[in-house]
């Protein structure tokens, strides 16, 4: 395909996307009916659909509205790339500029592609590194390993990687992970990934559990396991008896397989039943911390969703907090950058629970690296 020809697909796609279709349907409902396009030209229009996604707001400023086409237009002109050249009408190429396609120049929460109803509140709880890491949510989001410990070290991962054409370098957030910076298409079926030395996932998410109290012999819980990140990357740390629950049991159809792939035991239970040493909650959340990696999550957040959101949170935190034994411990975790999803939470929990102390806490942000996390540490005083 050309170039144009790309742009074209890229504002068919984004403009089906635009109508409700979810990204990645749209993306995989296109590549089924264009078996003309290679797996060069996919990743280049999946990389225009998710940069357009990430910056909506301000390409369609620029562009000439929230279209397809004013996405892809805007995108361009942002870049600093003259779309006339591209943009003939020839062949597959999108047709040319006509006196529709103004641009104007974004402000405020416009160009830091924050929807307008969010953006006090994220400038309130971000303070001064709002402007940056609002910057940082409109980039691509770099890609994180973690070395699973039970199947070898960091260092021979590394090599076992390096011998894939893929190159990874450590990362500060954790001891555990590696970012990627060559050759991460590789990754998912290269030996490293496929025999469990290496899992995807995000530094700031491998910190979190990093910072739970894990020991040999502890029953430990993730109330919240979805597709198993953080319960295996858990069960990696020590020897646990790990059990893993979700209100969506399909969630976590996969985890048997990523369990036994990485070399763990994972109970699945329907019904957790307390004391646990350790439980551990990741609950759902705004993914405002992840908007680079799931930008369409951006969009779609509402006043109405958070709010319910923030409900089920609090809903979860306290059962989760009723399975944990006298001197155990409960580990809260968001991908959220919001104060109402994360330390708001903890505060109120603890005025309701006297018995219980926060031991730690940390915001993570897109600017230490990774994705946005928020972790806390609580533990049930003995008694
Ligand atoms: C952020 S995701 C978990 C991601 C997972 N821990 C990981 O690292 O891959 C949140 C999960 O909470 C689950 N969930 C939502 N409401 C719940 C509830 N009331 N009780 C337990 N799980 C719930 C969702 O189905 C979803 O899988």
């Amino acid at each position: 395909m050309t170039p144009a020809a790309r742009l074209s697909a890229a504002i068919t796609i984004l403009d089906r996307i635009l109508a409700g279709t979810p990204a990645e349907q749209a993306l995989v409902n296109w590549a089924r009916a264009s078996r003309f396009a290679g797996s060069g030209d996919r990743n280049a229009i999946r990389d225009l659909v998710f940069d357009a996604l990430r910056c909506r707001r301000s390409h369609a400023a620029l562009g000439g509205g929230e279209t397809g086409r004013g996405l892809i237009l805007g995108g361009l002109r942002a870049a600093g790339i003259d779309p006339g050249p591209l943009f003939t009408g020839e062949g597959h190429a999108p047709a040319p500029i006509g006196p529709d396609d103004v641009s104007i120049i974004p402000q405020g929460f416009e160009a830091a592609d924050i929807p307008d109803w969010i953006g006090p509140q994220m400038q309130a709880d971000l303070g001064d590194d709002f402007s940056a890491i609002t910057a940082a949510l409109r980039q691509r989001a770099p890609v994180f390993l973690r070395v699973n410990l039970v199947r070898g070290g960091l260092v021979a991962a590394q090599a076992a990687l390096a011998d894939e054409g893929i190159t990874a370098e450590p990362h500060p957030l954790s001891p555990t992970a590696l970012q990627v910076t060559e050759g991460a298409r590789k990754i998912a079926l290269s030996a490293p990934y496929q025999d469990g030395r290496v899992e995807l996932q995000d530094a700031a998410s491998q910190a979190v559990v990093d910072a739970l109290p894990l020991a040999d012999g502890m029953r430990v819980l993730d109330y919240c396991a979805g597709g198993g990140g953080k319960v295996l990357a858990m069960a990696a740390r020590a020897r646990l008896r790990a059990f893993a629950h979700d209100t969506n049991p399909g969630r976590m159809r996969d985890l048997p397989d990523r369990a036994k792939r990485a070399g763990v035991k994972i109970s699945i239970t329907a019904r957790p039943e307390g004391p646990f040493d350790l439980v551990l909650t990741d609950v759902p959340c705004s993914g405002s911390g992840s908007w680079r990696r799931a930008p369409e999550g951006k969009w779609l957040l509402t006043p109405e969703k958070l709010q319910s959101l923030l409900t089920v949170q609090q809903t979860i935190l306290h059962r989760a907090a009723a399975l944990v034994r006298p001197g155990g411990w409960l580990g809260y975790a968001t991908c959220s950058l919001l104060r109402c999803e994360n330390r708001a939470h903890i505060d109120s929990f603890l005025a309701d629970h006297p018995g219980w102390n926060l031991e730690r806490d940390r915001q993570f942000t897109p600017l230490d690296g990774a994705d946005g996390f928020y972790g806390a540490v609580l533990r049930r005083n003995a008694g």
